[in-house]
């Protein structure tokens, strides 16, 4: 039987209406005062300017105030940086977000870690991310595509206590912090990676799949047990002369093969790709709550 399709789309617009009241009521309560997010985008790829337009669309649309610094992709580090310590010092900025990858001449975790952590609405930062590791302590913000996939799991009915989870893939961004979430909502979690063995086979037992191996369509039909949920975070372009653009996007899963496996699964695109900007949106809004709490 075809799994039933995880509208990450449609959840992510309904989450995003639910930010929208939320924000006008923090007005409301906190004498007009907005959520603000800044956006530093370094260099030209025609990828990470759509995210970024599309992100401060997003904004827009629930209320919060971007700010935004874009530089040449021949920037150095230390203007990058003067950029990050210029909204770390702004009252008016609650979240900042330095869009991914970097040119490569500026080290990534030198940027990463010079946002302040109550600013850290990516939740890169290694102190956020260590809370996340930890029992009984709490980040102060989870990094989104990861935090979207719950969201879809939970939206979703999904229940996860007791459940065997896999990850397929170890990323900083995304499979890392996918399997320590898991591991909160009490899931029994294997991290799949390169030099796994038997990946198909390990990953065949699970109850739920998180694809983020960055491998378009690499877990195919077999590695899915009949009956599970799978979230596709992947998204790869293949070549496509009948597709308008000339490619087409897929996802690290082969949709065709898993649908006929799972029970739900996320497509590509409409999965979880609009959740990461729907959690970024979250984290803002939380980021920005907290501190008008703190101030009042
Ligand atoms: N600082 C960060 N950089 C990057 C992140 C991140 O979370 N923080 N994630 C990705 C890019 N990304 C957001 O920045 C992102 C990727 C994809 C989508 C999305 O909605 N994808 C659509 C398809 C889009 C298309 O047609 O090309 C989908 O899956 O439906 C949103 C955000 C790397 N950098």
């Amino acid at each position: 039987m075809a799994a039933q399709l995880i509208d990450g789309k449609a959840i992510a617009e309904q989450i995003r209406q639910e930010m929208k009241a939320e924000v006008a009521e923090l007005k409301e309560k906190f004498g007009g005062k907005a959520p603000g997010l800044a956006v530093v985008l370094v260099g030209q790829r025609k990828d990470s300017q759509t995210y970024v337009r599309n992100k401060k669309k997003a904004c827009e649309e629930v209320g919060i105030v971007s700010f935004g610094t874009d530089l040449d992709e021949s920037a150095t580090e230390a203007e990058v940086l003067q950029a990050v310590a210029g909204y770390n010092a702004d009252p008016s900025v609650h979240g900042i977000l330095v869009q991914l990858p970097l040119p490569p001449h500026i080290d990534e975790q030198r940027v990463l870690d010079a946002i302040s952590i109550e600013k850290d609405v990516d939740g890169f930062h290694p102190l956020n991310i260590g809370r996340l590791a930890m029992r009984g302590r709490d980040p102060l913000f989870v990094p989104c595509t990861p935090k979207g996939c719950l969201e879809l799991l939970k939206r979703s009915g999904v229940a996860l206590s007791g459940k065997k989870a896999a990850v397929v893939g170890r990323s900083n961004i995304v499979g890392m912090p996918a399997a320590l979430l898991l591991q909160r909502e009490d899931c029994t979690v294997t991290v799949i990676h390169s030099r796994t063995a038997n990946a198909q086979r390990i990953c065949a037992e699970a109850d739920i799949v998180i694809a983020a191996c960055g491998k378009a369509e690499m877990v195919g039909g077999d590695w899915i047990k009949e009956g599970a949920v799978v979230i596709d975070v992947g998204i790869n372009a293949v070549d496509d002369a009948t597709a308008k653009r000339g490619y087409r996007l897929v996802g690290d899963v082969n949709f065709a093969e898993a649908s006929e496996k799972a029970s739900q699964i996320t497509p590509v695109p409409g999965g979880v790709g609009p959740m990461t900007i729907a959690m970024l949106l979250r984290n803002c809004v939380d980021g920005a709550a907290r501190t008008f709490a703190a101030e009042a």
